[in-house]
């Protein structure tokens, strides 16, 4: 619900921006705030060094400072007239105009689900990279050293996170290097925001308990110096009352394989001299318009066939795909079969947009069916029904968990167009870290190359029938952004150039279509 009128903090880059230029503002009032109440303080340390002049002088010769009539009269009329104006200056509100703006401003800051977004994001990001907690808090993520660190109040938040979402021996990774961060940090600025080593070591406790080390949890709370006295009674309280997942992050353990995959994958350095292809050639044979420019293409895999032609969209294209795309760019949801809706789901984090819109301009409908037209050359397949292209663009830890593009299943859309017999899959930027696609099922993982189009056929070549070795995923983005658009081909398009019209029994779409005929 959090999505609805805005943009994802974590996802959009113009929101990024758009957070560094609110955090500018905001530090400017609270700067500006600090002055105003620092003129105040200025002119009340005055007032007081003035008003101490009196006694100062009086020190020591009390009587004869009274008995003298100038000092006697100045004594008397200050303390009667001049306080009442500096309890007035002492009672005035300092800065209500800038405590306002911020106060204004905050009602457009992150929110609590920004934040869970943002968390959720390294979470994933620690869990495909097989990375530790210590590491990431010092800037080193998957063998890249990045600028800056993590402080307490960051790690006690993953902490948090990793606890609701249930994974408690990452909690306990996150938390003690919280807590030990907290005891080399500043603890005034930690106390103010309401971090406390005691509400570290506590969720702590917790986590390490949850995760099944009890006696760890129990001889550390017995060593604190303030939860000494009831460790025991804690540590049995927590032993009875396990705690309850109550944040829904997507299930890893079963993508061990992808995750592999992504490792190897994850940095293009590592990639440059991987001799992984099986060949290299030009295609030249599925359309006549080959012969003339042929595209170079990696057969990365015959069976099920899966190819990667390279520079199939130029720097101008990819230029023109991003502007018709970028101011239409929202969260993408997932095509729930069970109840027939899209949904946001942890499953899937992108901002994408469908290609043309209805605020397309000619020009760029041009640019489209030139695309459309190069996929049916170098696909051999035919490209009618919807004509539709998704644009993505992956931020902070964007992903897509292993999936099949196909449905296997009815809907009123794949009746009239069978189901996705192929995809293409366009990379529109190279991806500095993180971000390939894998394929955990034939062990394939294909890192993004600007300008290339990934081809695979999702159903088996020779049964006709889903190809469950289709199965693929793309790997949590670890820096910068990813670009890709895909193209789905539909079944039906294909009437006359593929036998599909007699599919085998155990697809699910088969049945209905030859229900209804
Ligand atoms: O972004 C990728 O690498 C894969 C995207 C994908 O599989 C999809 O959108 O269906
Ligand atoms: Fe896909």
């Amino acid at each position: 619900e959090g999505y609805i009128g805005r943009k994802n903090y974590v996802t959009s880059a113009e929101e990024k921006m758009n957070l560094l230029e609110k955090d500018r503002e905001l530090i400017i009032l609270l700067n500006s705030y600090a002055v105003e109440l620092q003129d105040k303080i200025d002119v009340l340390r005055g007032v007081a060094k003035e008003f101490k002049k009196n006694l100062e002088e009086a020190r020591g010769r009390e009587e004869e400072y009274l008995s003298n009539p100038i000092n006697r009269l100045t004594l008397l009329r200050q303390m009667h007239e001049d306080w009442e104006p500096v309890e007035k200056l002492m009672q005035q509100p300092v800065g209500q105009a800038q405590i306002e703006s911020i106060m204004s401003i905050h009602k457009e800051l992150p929110t609590q689900n920004d934040l869970n977004e943002a968390n959720h994001a390294m979470f994933r990001i620690i869990q495909a990279y097989g990375l530790e907690p210590k590491d990431v808090a010092r800037g080193l993520v998957d063998g890249v050293q990045y600028r800056g660190n993590l402080s307490a109040s960051n790690c006690y938040a993953m902490g948090k996170f990793a606890f609701k979402a249930g994974n408690y021996q990452m909690a306990s990774k996150w938390l003690s290097v919280a807590k030990d961060l907290l005891m080399e940090q500043p603890r005034k600025y930690h106390e103010l925001i309401g971090v406390t080593i005691m509400d570290i070591t506590l969720l702590l406790a917790r986590s390490l308990i949850a995760n099944g080390n009890i006696y760890i949890a129990r001889d550390m709370l017995m060593n604190d110096s303030i939860l000494s006295e009831t460790g025991n009674v804690l540590s049995l309280q927590f032993i009875r009352n396990s705690p309850r997942p109550t944040i829904n992050v997507e299930p890893w353990e079963s993508a061990l394989t992808f995750n592999d995959l992504c490792r190897s994958a994850s940095r293009r350095q590592s990639n440059k001299n991987k001799p992984t292809r099986l060949h290299c050639r030009y295609n030249t044979t599925t359309s006549p318009f080959l012969k003339l420019a042929p595209f170079r293409m990696e057969e990365l895999s015959l069976d099920p066939y899966i190819m990667l032609y390279h520079n199939v969209l130029s720097d101008l294209e990819i230029e023109k795909l991003e502007q018709m795309s970028g101011p239409f760019l929202e969260r993408t949801k997932v095509f729930l079969a069970e109840n027939g809706t899209e949904q946001i789901a942890p499953s899937r984090s992108a901002d994408g947009v469908w290609l043309p819109h209805l605020q397309t301009i000619p020009e760029d409908l041009e640019i489209l069916s030139q695309i459309e037209r190069r996929i049916g050359d170098i696909t051999g397949l035919n490209m009618r029904t919807g004509g539709k292209m998704q644009f993505l663009k992956y931020g902070f830890g964007g992903h897509f968990v292993p999936h099949h593009d196909y449905f296997d299943s009815k809907t009123s859309f794949l009746e009239m167009a069978g189901d996705r017999i192929a995809t293409v899959l366009f990379y529109l930027n190279n991806v500095e870290h993180g971000g390939a696609t894998a394929f955990p099922k034939i062990n394939l993982a294909v890192p993004t190359q600007k300008g290339s189009a990934l081809f695979w056929h999702n159903l088996d070549g020779e049964s006709y029938d889903y190809d469950k070795r289709t199965f693929h995923g793309a790997c949590p983005l670890i820096s910068g952004n990813k670009l890709v658009m895909t193209r789905w081909i539909y079944e039906l398009d294909q009437m006359f150039l593929l036998p599909t019209m007699h599919p085998p029994r155990s697809r699910n779409f088969s049945r209905s279509l030859r229900n209804q005929v």
